[in-house]
């Protein structure tokens, strides 16, 4: 839960995150294209002034000098009295001299050119259609007059007309004084600026007409802007701007326009908002490629950490559920389990654990695992290592070792079975172990027990045949190293068999467990009496010194038979036939040492029973102990 709270917070961060890149992006944009545009607007407002005020200052040198032509014309008088010329053109080229390769013309009022400053060619030809001689002529026009670029007034060139009206008395129109400035001079002066693509200066006069404009383009030049948007906007104020689409080409620009002086002529530069702002555009695909990129990485990166985060809580989930399971089992399962940490210091007991050694949790926590269980070897005397020592000092499982586990407080010893293994890491580290530990007392003592039973007689608990065997090989084995001599002593009860007959089979078991408890009582410990079965008993004898020895044993053991067995209140003295053997004398193989005794046993039967006879090898064997036996006792 925390884990997805967690993840939508995330997620909404990196959004807000995003989204204020974003922002930021838009706000830098806009700020860095006003400052641009600004900048631009500037630039271009100087320049136009800069022209208009270039533009005026030529025409005031032409018209400052059409007006003192027009003044001295009509002081003069020369046009209305029709007087030669000669004198007046001396007057003409004083007044017109080196001004800009202009020229200065004198009509009269019929269009006539009848003056010239610096020449008389083409004296004579008509100007009456031209626009600046119909207006003083025909709409009385009063003060400079700016006309249409025309070829026909300086020798094949464009020139732009500046003329003046010489009016006599009453204001009729005497004459017309015409000046001229070369539009390729004007053109040149133009062309040395550069706005960019779809960019330019214009010129316009106040009736629409494009007088030139730069880039040049004749054709376009001569167009009329009358009636359109534009100029109203030009006309509206003598200095300004503004955003308007030209009607020429249907582009977008940035107008700026100044009025130029008096006259009536206006510049405008005109500059293409997309050459304006291709700078400022270029940077804004880069920026907003790469804001585009930061947020698109933002969220990206939100998203891979949601997953992430989503993809963790749910194996920690997983985990939750593994680790409580894991705890459900080890909680409820029977055996003792203990967990420890790399150095062998106790991590966790389940409850069988605890119960088992006594140890609460509080009290283990990092104390040594040896403090909970000693490990013994089959014999329960000999101390080792743990095998959770073992499992993380070898790195390998270690399988069912027998312990011994002591209760902490009561003392209670429980035998163990107990497993072990090393926690180990994907990197191979070992990080811990874990032991688990089974009660193994009821199955040892069922084992102890059938180990009995496997080398023991049921009815007289004496070693069986079997067992007989095992310890006699060891005696052989000591006596071929000590040199001493092995005597083994085959024993049959005698008439036996009228014992179960008469008081019963129980009263025979009773006497047999009693023959078998008075054998056991006159040896030594280190002798062996064992029942072979039946009413026959065997008695190993290692470590015989002398012969004066093995007669005192066999003494011993006659003795021993004849202790009266008391059943139902009456006493009865069993005797017992047995033959004796003696290694090496005899053999040296336990079988054939036996066989030698059975065969003393049988001729001790023969003579009579009641009596111990020593084997001979190739006679009767001899007499060794033999019993008085009363008449009336069986
Ligand atoms: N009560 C009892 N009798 C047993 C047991 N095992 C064998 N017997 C009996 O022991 C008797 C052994 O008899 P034998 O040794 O053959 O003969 P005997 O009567 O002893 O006579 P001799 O050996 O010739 O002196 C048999 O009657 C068996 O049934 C036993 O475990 N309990």
């Amino acid at each position: 839960m925390i884990y997805r709270f967690f993840s939508h917070r995330i997620a909404w961060l990196a959004l807000i995150v995003s989204l204020g890149i974003g922002a930021l992006f838009v706000h830098t944009m806009w700020s860095m294209r006003k400052e641009h545009w600004d900048y631009q607007l500037r630039t271009n407002t100087n320049l136009s002034s800069t022209l208009a005020k270039g533009l005026e200052w030529s025409l005031d040198a032409v018209d400052l000098s059409l007006q003192k032509t027009a003044i001295a014309l009509r002081e003069t008088q020369v046009l209305e009295n029709g007087e030669d010329t000669t004198p007046n053109q001396a007057l003409l080229d004083a007044l017109w001299r080196d001004i800009n390769n202009s020229n200065l013309l004198v009509l009269d009022n019929q269009g006539r050119i009848v003056h010239r400053a610096q020449g008389v060619q083409s004296v004579g030809k008509q100007f009456l259609a031209h626009d600046f001689f119909q207006a003083f002529r025909t709409d009385s026009h009063h003060g400079v007059f700016i006309g249409r670029p025309t070829k026909e007034l300086l020798m094949g060139e464009y020139v732009l007309p500046v003329a003046r009206a010489v009016r006599g008395k009453y204001g009729l129109l005497t004459g017309v004084v015409v000046g001229t400035l070369r539009m390729q001079d004007i053109n040149a002066w133009l062309s040395t600026m550069n706005l960019g693509q779809h960019s330019g200066v214009n010129v316009i006069r106040d009736d629409g007409l494009v007088l030139t404009r730069f880039p040049y383009q004749e054709m376009q030049s001569l167009q009329s802007l009358a009636g359109s948007q534009n100029l109203a906007h030009f006309l509206a104020t003598p200095q300004g701007n503004f955003v308007g689409t030209a009607v020429i080409d249907g582009v977008q620009r940035l107008y700026t326009h100044n009025k130029v002086g008096h006259y009536p002529l206006l510049v405008n530069v005109a500059q293409s908002t997309q050459a304006m702002l291709h700078g400022w555009a270029r940077n804004a695909w880069q920026l907003g490629a790469f804001a585009l990129l930061l947020m698109l990485s933002c969220l990206g990166l939100a998203i891979m950490f949601t997953r992430e985060l989503a993809r963790r809580e749910s194996m920690e989930a997983d985990l939750f559920t593994e680790k409580e399971r894991m705890r459900l089992t080890l909680q409820s399962i029977s055996d003792a389990v203990i967990c420890t940490d790399a150095q062998g210091r106790i991590t966790y007991l389940n409850p069988v654990a605890k119960e088992l050694t006594g140890w609460t949790m509080d009290d283990a926590r990092h104390q040594p695992v040896e403090i909970m269980h000693v490990l013994r070897d089959a014999t329960g005397g000999y101390v080792q290592a743990s095998p959770l020592r073992l499992a993380l000092e070898s790195g390998q499982a270690i399988e069912r070792a027998r312990t011994t586990v002591t209760h902490r407080f009561n003392g209670e010893r429980v035998e163990m079975e107990e497993s072990a293994s090393p926690v180990i890491s994907a990197d191979g580290v070992v990080l811990g172990a874990v032991a688990v530990l089974r009660d193994v007392t009821v199955t040892a003592a069922r084992e102890a027990r059938m180990q009995r039973l496997a080398f023991h007689d049921v009815l007289t608990g004496l070693p069986n045949r079997l067992l007989l065997q095992d310890r006699a090989l060891q005696a052989i084995a000591q006596s071929k190293r000590t040199g001493d001599m092995l005597a083994v002593v085959y024993l049959d009860l005698d008439r036996f068999k009228q014992i179960n007959d008469s008081l019963g089979h129980h009263a025979g078991d009773a006497a047999l467990v009693h023959a078998a408890k008075a054998l056991q009582a006159c040896v030594r410990e280190s002798d062996t009496v064992c029942r072979l079965g039946g009413d026959e008993f065997v008695v190993l004898l290692p470590a015989l010194t002398s012969e004066a020895h093995l007669m005192g044993i066999a003494q011993k053991i006659q003795q021993a038979c004849a202790l009266p067995f008391t059943w139902d209140g009456k006493d009865y003295v069993l005797h017992a036939s047995g033959g004796v053997a003696l290694y090496p004398v005899h053999a040296v193989q336990w079988d054939a040492l036996l066989h030698c005794a059975d065969a003393a046993m049988y001729a001790a039967k023969k003579a009579g029973r009641h009596q111990i006879r020593l084997y001979q090898p190739q006679a009767e064997a001899s007499l060794l102990v033999c019993a008085e036996v009363p008449e009336d006792v069986v």
